[in-house]
């Protein structure tokens, strides 16, 4: 009994830390980065650096959302969204995060630097500074344009899984950045359409809150537009063909449909399906480019 209870507490102390980690989010996030390393030859990708490249990007990717949390955790006590969260909940505490985020994160890079390559490593530590304190600490508590200088690296995986498979970044890579990039934007904005309130209640300028609800959703719309044409350049540059093309008109079409209801006939719960759209869209469009890639015609 007292052995069966010990490991249940183990178990549920386990569940924090990974859920200090953001799983969900840093899924697609490695996701990107794992199509990146497809994309980045035409042939297979070698086993050992599909492994540890794919466990290094996540392992840093993961400690970088521990820091957000850490350096966010008194705000997210005031957000409904966020005061579940691992820290307001007192489930673990801040030299426990510190300590773990430096050991996972530590960890991924030493297994970038010995067994990927040393470019892939210092690319990751960027993405680390510039998610975990150019954006969290920064950016956004200061514009509304934080999420447009964040994305970068929200947009940065697949250039890591490109980069470890090659060693070198090439303008294909830079384009599989672009997408994201573009991406990002309407993703955030349509979130912060509904949740204005909680944003503002905690005071953080997202553009909601700061211009309005009509801009945002002009932003929206014009993001939207900028994503379809970064989207079409895959098959303009000829890195993909007529797979990805047929995939990614149909679900630019969905995304533009969103963006214009958004502008045109406003509700809450169209921005939320809009939002979770977002996160189908950009996993969909990946494994278009995968599917793309091997089956070229
Ligand atoms: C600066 C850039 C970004 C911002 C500000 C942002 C913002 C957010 C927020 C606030 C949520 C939480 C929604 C909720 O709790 O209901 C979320 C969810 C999500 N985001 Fe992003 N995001 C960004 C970039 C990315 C990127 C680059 C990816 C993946 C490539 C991504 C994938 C996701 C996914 C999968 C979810 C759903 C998580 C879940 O279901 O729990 N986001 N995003
Ligand atoms: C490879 C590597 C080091 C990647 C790091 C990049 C990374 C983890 C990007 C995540 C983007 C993200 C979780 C945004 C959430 O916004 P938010 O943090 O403002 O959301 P919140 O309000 O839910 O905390």
């Amino acid at each position: 009994m007292a052995i069966s209870m010990a490991l249940h507490e183990t178990a549920t102390r386990i569940n924090q830390f990974y859920r200090l980690t953001k799983p969900r989010v840093v899924s697609l996030i490695v996701f990107t980065a794992v199509i990146g390393m497809f994309m980045a030859v035409p042939g297979a990708v070698p086993l050992d650096i599909l492994l540890l490249g794919t466990i290094g990007i996540a392992l840093v990717a993961g400690a970088a959302a521990a820091l957000n949390c850490l350096v966010e955790q008194k705000m997210d006590a005031v957000m409904a969204r966020t005061k579940g969260r691992p820290l307001p909940q007192g489930k673990v505490s801040v030299p426990e995060t510190l300590f773990f985020l430096m050991i996972v994160g530590g960890a991924g890079l030493f297994i970038l630097y010995e067994w990927v390559n040393e470019l892939t490593m210092w690319l990751t530590l960027g993405t680390f500074v510039g998610y975990a304190i150019i954006y969290t600490v920064i950016l956004k508590p200061l514009t509304p344009q934080n999420i447009v200088i964040g994305g970068a690296s929200g947009a940065m995986p697949p250039v890591l899984g490109w980069t470890a498979v090659t060693g070198e970044i090439t303008s294909d890579a830079l384009l599989l950045f672009l997408i994201i990039f573009a991406w990002t934007p309407p993703h955030f904005w349509a979130l912060a359409l509904y949740r204005k309130n909680e944003y503002a209640s905690i005071g953080m300028p997202m553009l909601p809150v700061t211009h309005g609800d009509q801009f945002t959703k002009l932003q929206v719309l014009l993001y939207t537009v900028i994503l379809c044409v970064v989207t079409f350049l895959p098959y303009v540059t000829q890195m993909s063909g007529m797979i990805y093309l047929v995939s990614s008109t149909i679900l630019n079409g969905i995304f533009m449909y969103y963006a214009i209801e958004i502008y045109r006939n406003y509700s809450d719960q169209l921005a939320r399906e809009a939002f979770r759209y977002s996160i189908l869209y950009l996993a969909l469009l990946f494994v278009a480019l995968l599917v793309d890639h091997y089956f070229f015609f």
